[in-house]
């Protein structure tokens, strides 16, 4: 039996499961989102350029992706630093960064804020998505992809004695690219060694999160210690979202705070409001998947900070649990979701 096993592996290293306390699954504190810049609607190339003001708030609300410095997250840590210490004192107590290779991850400073903050902060090993492969990555085969996913739990990542405690945010787009198979393939096989949670990124289509763990099993992955993210932009059909309910992964709804009109990267997309996606947890409580349900924020831009009159990452705590009440979910399945349910995926088999 490994030293990881029956642990959850943090920045500042080992946890026992409990002290875990409400866990946000997917979350970043500091990351560069530039791989991502979407250009501005025809006409509104001068006002992405704007300052930082409140007046631009609202532009920026709705084409988050339009304006570089936006997409900078990393230029925050002293804010991040303040909304950690709200986020603990609204009852929060544990953070998954799922920051991975070719978004600027950036161990040193998550230990950092793990230490000013007290909030337990996991950090993630692995690949983000094709675009950010450097060709040395596209050459590797799945065998050294996994040595170098595996070395990362176990030994640290870029460079740093800090271990990574859970394989991703894996990025996978639509249609999966070659390279991307390699690190799906690469991804399972870690996770067979190494008994450890995984999370994946799927792409902007409803057939996208099957087809990611259709090839995460052929690889030996596992998928009940698997979440499968961004589902409130990725699957709206009832039928459809109990169909892949069935296949065994956590079922995350991580994109809570973003409300907005069009979705630039898939404008077929009619991206939820906060009061949907609790319609939609409420509907997979209602179903049975009470224990198969994590939520998040998914903050990566800077909007989305306090400082700029974003939510932060207390909105769950803070706006959405009572909200959850009041639509049905019990205060026992709420605390599945909240705790429970990430310490489970956490903990180390
Ligand atoms: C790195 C952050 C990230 O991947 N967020 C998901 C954005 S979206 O695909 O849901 O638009």
């Amino acid at each position: 039996m490994s030293e990881l096993s029956g642990k959850v592996q943090t920045v500042l290293g080992l946890l026992d499961p409990d002290q875990l306390g409400r866990t946000m699954t997917h979350e970043h504190l500091t990351m560069s989102f530039e791989c991502c810049y979407f250009p501005p609607p025809p006409g509104d190339e001068a006002v992405a350029e704007n300052p930082f003001q409140m007046q631009h708030m609202h532009w920026l609300r709705q084409n988050p992706y339009s304006c570089h410095e936006n997409l900078l997250l990393l230029q925050e840590t002293a804010a991040v630093r303040d909304e950690l210490l709200a986020y603990r004192k609204a009852g929060g107590g544990t953070i998954v960064e799922n920051t991975t290779m070719g978004i600027d991850r950036d161990l040193p400073t998550l230990k950092q804020l793990a230490k000013d903050t007290g909030v337990h902060v996991v950090a993630g090993a692995g690949y983000y998505v094709d675009c950010t492969h450097t060709e040395a990555t596209k050459k590797m085969s799945v065998e050294k992809l996994t040595d170098i996913i595996v070395s990362e739990v176990l030994h640290g990542a870029d460079g740093t004695d800090i271990r990574c405690g859970v394989i991703g945010e894996i990025g996978t787009g639509w249609p999966i690219t070659e390279s991307e198979t390699k690190v799906l393939r690469a991804t399972a096989h870690a996770q067979a060694q190494l008994g450890c949670p995984v999370i994946i990124h799927p792409g902007r289509n409803p057939a996208a999160p099957a087809e990611v763990v259709r090839i995460l099993q052929e690889a030996g992955g596992d998928i009940s210690k698997t979440v499968m993210s961004h589902l409130d932009r990725t699957i709206f059909d009832d039928g459809e979202l109990l169909e892949f309910a069935k296949l065994g992964s956590y079922l995350e709804y991580d994109l809570f705070g973003t409300e907005m009109l069009n979705y630039p990267y898939n404008l077929e997309v009619d991206m939820p409001s906060d009061s949907q996606r609790v319609k939609t947890l409420a509907f997979l409580v209602k179903e049975g998947y009470e224990d198969m349900i994590v939520v998040a924020h998914d903050i990566h831009t800077k909007n989305r900070l306090t400082k700029y009159g974003g939510h932060g990452y207390s909105h769950i705590l803070k706006n959405i649990v009572p909200k959850m009440l009041m639509r049905g979910i019990s205060q026992h399945q709420v605390d599945k979701i909240l705790i429970d349910n990430p310490k489970r995926w956490l903990t180390f088999k």
